[in-house]
């Protein structure tokens, strides 16, 4: 049986909501088969980052030759980076094996503080993966980092979208989780030609851990299947909404998102 391929290149989370494991999750829920290279291993629950381990770049760079040289993704993400070093080796390697369906989400910051980039991985993060990513998925902290435009107004955060695609990246979506604490969230999409919003009523919940992974992972499983770089933003926009409003009440600080919001909602309604 043939089916799509989606690789996430990230870290891993082992409270389960989010990095690697939000991306998986969400790659099977889309019905596309996933893998994974993994840069570093975070401990970490519901209540914070306790812990982070990077994976010794020797492994690193052999999970991506092993994928390289036998796999052959559909499409590509990547979450957190943990180092300069380590984007561009991933950059090198995404180059080498042709593989062009890139979606970059440049994690920097867990919800809770803890530094997932380090802070000299900024200009790594500008000269190497901008340039290849097709879409790239910065929230407002993450965006204001990449183009020193301090983004406190909707006219703010498109200017910082003109320069991000200015650096390369074919589509920008800045996000607008962390736009104050309106009625609705919307995230603004950039194709160098026109701005787009995607609205969305804004779920009040603390269970809101994992939600930029798993909105970018819904993103690559669409391009995966071959889908547009605007139908994929749409509807990885509805996936999300619904994956909120389902979140999962595990733990005792902020609990996951809903990656499996379809079947609960189907087994619901029996
Ligand atoms: N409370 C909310 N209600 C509805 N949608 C939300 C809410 N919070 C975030 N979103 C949506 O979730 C997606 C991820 O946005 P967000 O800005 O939270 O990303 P992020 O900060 O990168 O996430 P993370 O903290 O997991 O790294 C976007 O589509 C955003 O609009
Ligand atoms: C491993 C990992 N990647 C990404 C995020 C983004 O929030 C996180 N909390 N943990």
């Amino acid at each position: 049986m043939k089916v799509s391929k989606a690789l996430t290149i990230a870290g891993s989370d082992s409270g389960g909501g989010a990095g690697i494991q939000a991306d998986l999750k969400t790659f099977q829920e889309f019905g596309v088969y996933g893998m994974s290279v993994l840069t570093a291993v975070t401990a970490q629950n519901t209540t914070g980052v306790q812990g982070v381990f990077p994976v010794p770049i020797e492994g690193f760079e052999a999970q991506l030759r092993s994928i390289g040289s036998d796999l052959k993704p559909d499409a590509v993400k990547t979450g957190m980076l943990f180092s300069g070093e380590y984007i561009e080796r991933t950059a090198y390697f995404i180059k080498k094996f042709g593989w062009n369906n890139l979606v970059v989400d440049p994690v920097m910051i867990a919800k809770g503080g803890a530094t997932l980039l380090s802070e000299e991985a900024l200009d790594a993060m500008k000269t190497y993966m901008l340039s290849i990513a097709k879409i790239i998925t910065p929230n407002i902290p993450e965006a204001e980092a990449l183009t020193g435009i301090i983004i406190d107004c909707k006219e703010a955060r498109a200017e910082a979208a003109k320069v991000l695609f200015d650096q390369g990246a074919d589509y920008v979506v800045i996000k607008g989780g962390h736009f104050g604490e309106g009625t609705y969230v919307s995230d603004l999409l950039y194709n160098g030609v026109e701005m787009y919003e995607f609205v969305e009523k804004r779920v009040i919940t603390k269970n809101t851990h994992g939600t930029g992974c798993t909105f970018s992972a819904a993103i690559t499983a669409e391009l995966a299947y071959g889908k547009t770089a605007e139908s994929a933003i749409e509807y990885a926009k509805k996936f999300i909404q619904h994956a909120i409003e389902h979140g999962i009440d595990v733990g005792s600080g902020h609990g996951p998102v809903n990656h499996f919001v379809y079947r609960r909602i189907a087994h619901e309604q029996y």
